[in-house]
């Protein structure tokens, strides 16, 4: 590789040193920590957005941190279902899943977004390898349905993540590489079938499991807003407590996602964090700056203290 040095004068040269430098307590923090990340599929949507996301994967990883990749892919599934003539329903924040309805779920995640963001990362070494949650027990699933009004809606083949075997995702840690991991499981109470389990809900159930430093869930909005959509009402940090009283006034999407933060932050997370997909490399921003980005929620204690 030709190494090219920039010689001239650079009045920014300073600033740049000094925010290397800002990001030192940071790398510190998390050398040798897992971060789950979760990448949804309204923010997946560009090749260059899914390119940025891949790079941030791999700068973490050689910056010490140990990163486990849990994606969605809602947007390319409805997308797959409108050619196929399926039509696409949602109750709740949660898709409704019929047993053909689940086969291109499983198609689309395991087959197309995992192989998709595995090979953008591995355009860098080879470092990434797919995984889903049927591989090798990873995921155990029980079916749920959803309350919508006050009442208990069937959602077909939807079920949660009730128990977690980390093994092949820390031995592809051990082995440096980032996993990368699509959001089906096996029905624990009917073998053979699966389950369409909601990223956010599989990436908090993973964070836990893996005993993570943090949760960020990559998303197409800049975070929670208390008063959706009124864009003045931003929410920085919010801690269990206040989120567990927010979520019933929640609406759709934001759901499952706010739900998996209070799950991972319950579970032993420190922090579980929103933030905008949209904006190339806002991972980093939130990991290696003070500042962070989008909103962060913390267990009850510790909102007075949190960095
Ligand atoms: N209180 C809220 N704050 C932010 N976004 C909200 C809120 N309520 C509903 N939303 C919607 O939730 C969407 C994010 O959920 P979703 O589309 O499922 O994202 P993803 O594909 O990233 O999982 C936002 O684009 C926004 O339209
Ligand atoms: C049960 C349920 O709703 N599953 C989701 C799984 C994919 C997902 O969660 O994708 P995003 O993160 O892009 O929303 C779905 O079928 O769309």
């Amino acid at each position: 590789m030709t190494e090219q040095r920039d010689t001239g004068a650079d009045a920014d040269a300073a600033s740049k040193a000094q925010t290397l430098i800002d990001s030192l307590p940071w790398l510190k923090r998390f050398h040798g920590e897992t971060i789950v990340v979760k990448f949804g599929g309204n923010a997946m949507v560009s090749p260059e957005l899914q390119r940025a996301f891949a790079e941030d994967m791999v700068y973490l990883r050689y910056a010490g941190v140990k990163p486990v990749v849990v994606h969605g892919g809602g947007p390319q599934i409805s997308s797959m279902l409108g050619r196929l003539g399926i039509e696409s329903e949602f109750r709740g924040g949660y898709r409704v899943t019929t047993p053909e309805t689940m086969d291109v779920v499983r198609m689309v995640l395991s087959g197309q977004v995992n192989r998709e963001l595995v090979s953008l990362i591995n355009e860098h070494g080879p470092l990434a390898s797919g995984l889903s949650g049927e591989d090798a027990g990873l995921f155990t699933g029980r079916r749920r349905g959803a309350v919508v009004d006050g009442e208990e809606v069937d959602l077909g083949l939807v079920g949660d993540v009730v128990a977690v075997d980390p093994a092949p995702v820390l031995a592809q840690l051990a082995a440096g590489q980032i996993p990368v991991v699509s959001s089906i499981a096996p029905d624990g109470d009917h073998p053979g079938q699966s389950l369409n389990v909601n990223a956010d809900s599989a990436a908090a159930s993973l964070a836990v499991a893996l005993g993570a430093a943090k949760l960020v869930i990559l998303t197409d909005v800049a975070g929670l807003y208390r008063d959706w959509p009124n864009r003045d009402s931003l929410v920085s940090m919010i801690d269990a407590d206040e989120l567990a009283a927010l979520l019933p006034s929640l609406e759709s999407g934001m759901i499952p996602k706010m739900t998996a933060c209070l799950e991972a932050v319950h579970g032993g997370v420190a922090k579980a964090a929103i933030i905008d997909g949209r904006e190339p490399h806002s991972i980093l921003l939130e990991v290696f700056t003070t500042q962070g980005s989008g909103t962060e929620v913390v267990p009850a204690t510790t909102k007075e203290t949190a960095a």
